[in-house]
């Protein structure tokens, strides 16, 4: 293989305006078309078909379908009208909430099309501080004889209780390797793209649940070539085979530090994860290794410590390291 083969493949993200972007063509337009969550979109057609809609709350994490629930919603109420009834606001806004209430108050002063309610969808509710979060609430009860609130957040516990106690509390879990399987393979029957089972495997692992991710790595991949398969997945998302990720660890295990620092390596500069990658990863598949139940404890203790550091701003290869370096000198 010659040196320029070896780089390892950029990811390359869709670009907007030259081809559609995939995650917003195939964006679920109804309810019955959102992949998953088999125990909220029931009681969500329900609101819709009783014409009683309560403010909402759509907690979880990201690329699962919070803002495509949203916006089905808004379009089986609203038909055609849906984009004129449906206001959709980031909270983080980094003008402010002053803007952000302007805009809510002057979307909710206006009417169209002689609704009861129109709908206003506010993504990252929880970037709002304390303070900010009461104004909101403040406005919503303000307006709440014409309006409906959708929240989405990460996390409903940075949400005030006074808010989410004038919500429906819906949490949206990580997808599971069903819904992710079911939807890439719609997506590439529909592009006419052959995608094989071990490269849906593959997106399947990489995306981790993030729908988005899949059909990104998806189409990124399509790009590619003709087939669309493992390695493809793999080099294209930055994402290291778990078996890598295994290897590395069982050197450490086996007392072979330098072997492991060469795996460690190998992710970091060939594959180009970044250090929080291998982290995930590792935590991701650390039950799934082949290794000693004492091991993984220690592992799991371990990679707890090297993450905390590492979101404290250390250095990401020196912390692996010492990961690894720790588990090779239980070894002696
Ligand atoms: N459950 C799902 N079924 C089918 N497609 C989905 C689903 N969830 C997400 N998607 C796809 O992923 C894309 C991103 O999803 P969405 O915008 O709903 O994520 P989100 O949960 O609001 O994430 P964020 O918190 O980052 O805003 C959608 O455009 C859609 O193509």
């Amino acid at each position: 293989m010659s040196e320029a083969d070896a780089e390892p493949a950029e990811p390359t993200e869709p670009t907007p305006g030259r081809t559609e972007v995939w995650i917003e063509k195939y964006r679920p337009q109804r309810l019955d078309e959102i992949k998953g969550h088999e125990d909220i979109v029931p009681r969500l057609q329900r609101y819709v078909t009783q014409d009683d809609l309560p403010h909402l709350m759509f907690a979880g994490p990201a690329g699962t379908g919070k803002t495509t629930s949203a916006t089905a919603i808004a379009r089986e109420v609203y038909g055609d009208d849906w984009r004129e009834n449906f206001l959709e606001l980031n909270a983080s806004d980094q003008r402010g909430i002053d803007v952000v209430r302007d805009r809510i108050k002057d979307f909710a002063r206006s009417s169209f099309g002689g609704y009861d309610h129109r709908i206003i969808f506010l993504d990252e509710a929880d970037a709002l501080t304390s303070d900010a979060q009461s104004a909101l609430r403040r406005t919503m009860e303000q307006f709440s004889n014409n309006t409906r609130f959708i929240l989405s957040c990460n996390y409903s516990s940075q949400i005030i209780d006074p808010i989410q106690s004038r919500c429906a509390v819906f949490r949206f879990t990580e997808l599971g390797e069903t819904a992710i399987e079911a939807q890439v393979r719609d997506i590439a029957d529909n592009e006419g793209i052959e995608v094989t089972d071990d490269g849906v495997d593959a997106l399947v692992y990489a995306a981790d649940g993030d729908m988005r991710k899949a059909i990104n790595g998806l189409q990124a991949a399509a790009v590619m070539g003709e087939v669309v398969d493992e390695e493809t997945v793999f080099a294209i998302t930055s994402t290291a085979r778990p078996e890598e990720v295994e290897a590395m660890v069982e050197h450490a295990i086996d007392g072979d530090f330098t072997a492991a620092r060469a795996a460690l390596e190998e992710l970091l500069t060939d594959r180009g994860l970044a250090g929080g990658d291998v982290i995930d990863q590792l935590h991701r598949s650390a039950w799934t290794f082949d290794i000693p139940e004492q091991a993984t404890v220690r592992l799991l203790e371990r990679l707890g410590e090297a993450d905390y550091r590492i979101t404290e701003g250390a250095n990401e290869r020196l912390q692996l390291e010492a990961l690894l370096a720790s588990l090779a000198l239980e070894n002696e």
